[in-house]
């Protein structure tokens, strides 16, 4: 398989108004993507389209190795097809602690009646550790996610969508109020997570994109407008006039 996730044609209108305008995008199964643009490019609703959220007026998304097409199946279903989605703002159940957190979040694959039945067992607490490990928050394990900093939250999050396993990982705009050691952090919790699956990060701090050091994709009125390294994108005289320059 060469690609996991194609996009290609989709056209979405909200009252009239073009928001993603025959838009094509490819990602392949262990790649590391960032899509920048301006406001109101159309970046979220692209994300939107991708998680079934919204549904495209026009063209075609299909996943994984059978081609099969995302567009008539159910946000959770997406979801159960391995594609987890990063929101801005993190989630994350404030009372608990990391290690529950990470619990809760390996449980959710388990179907409908798997929590009541639940119980923790010993492969569980590895694999909570490994995520911890993977997050920066070995030593927080038994800490009140609510007290961790804005950045450490945001990590738990990313590992709580790690548990499940998923085979593409969409994040939005992840460097947003984190500090300076925290965003170096999360580039190389980004780079590593992209090693073993898709990851696709929308992000406006340019120096967050140039240290993912991965191909950018470049959106403006619903369309791309650029691709290829951030170097290659950002000499675009397109690129600067719409985004860049201004
Ligand atoms: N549900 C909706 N109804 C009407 N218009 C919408 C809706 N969702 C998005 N739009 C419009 O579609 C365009 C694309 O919006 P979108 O949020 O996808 O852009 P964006 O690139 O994510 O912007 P930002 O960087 O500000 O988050 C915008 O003009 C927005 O106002």
């Amino acid at each position: 398989m060469s690609q996991l996730l194609e996009v290609s044609g989709i056209s979405v209108a909200f009252d009239g108004f073009k928001a993603i305008n025959n838009l094509s995008f490819s990602i392949g199964p262990a790649e590391l993507r960032a899509i920048i643009g301006p406001n109101g490019a159309g970046k979220t609703t692209f994300m939107d389209i991708v998680t079934g959220k919204t549904r495209p007026d026009s063209g075609h998304v299909t996943w994984g190795e059978r081609n099969v097409s995302l567009l008539r199946m159910s946000e959770s279903r997406i979801a159960r097809e391995g594609i987890g989605r990063k929101f801005q703002r993190p989630t994350v159940f404030e009372d608990q602690s990391v290690l529950d957190n990470l619990v809760m979040a390996l449980r959710n694959d388990r179907g409908p009646f798997s929590v009541l039945r639940y119980r923790r067992s010993d492969g569980d607490l590895g694999r909570v550790r490994e995520l911890a490990t993977e997050i920066g928050l070995a030593d927080q394990l038994n800490t009140r996610a609510g007290i961790l900093s804005h950045g450490q939250k945001q990590w738990l999050e990313i590992g709580m969508l790690l548990a499940q396993e998923p085979r593409l990982l969409l994040v939005d705009e992840p460097a947003a109020g984190m500090t300076k050691a925290e965003r170096d952090r999360t580039v190389d919790l980004l780079r590593r997570a992209a090693e073993t699956r898709a990851v696709i990060v929308v992000e406006h701090d340019m120096d967050f994109v140039r240290k993912l050091g991965c191909k950018v994709t470049v959106l403006h009125e619903g369309s791309v407008l650029a691709e290829g390294s951030l170097d290659h994108v950002t000499k675009n005289q397109d690129v600067i006039d719409v985004y860049l320059g201004r």
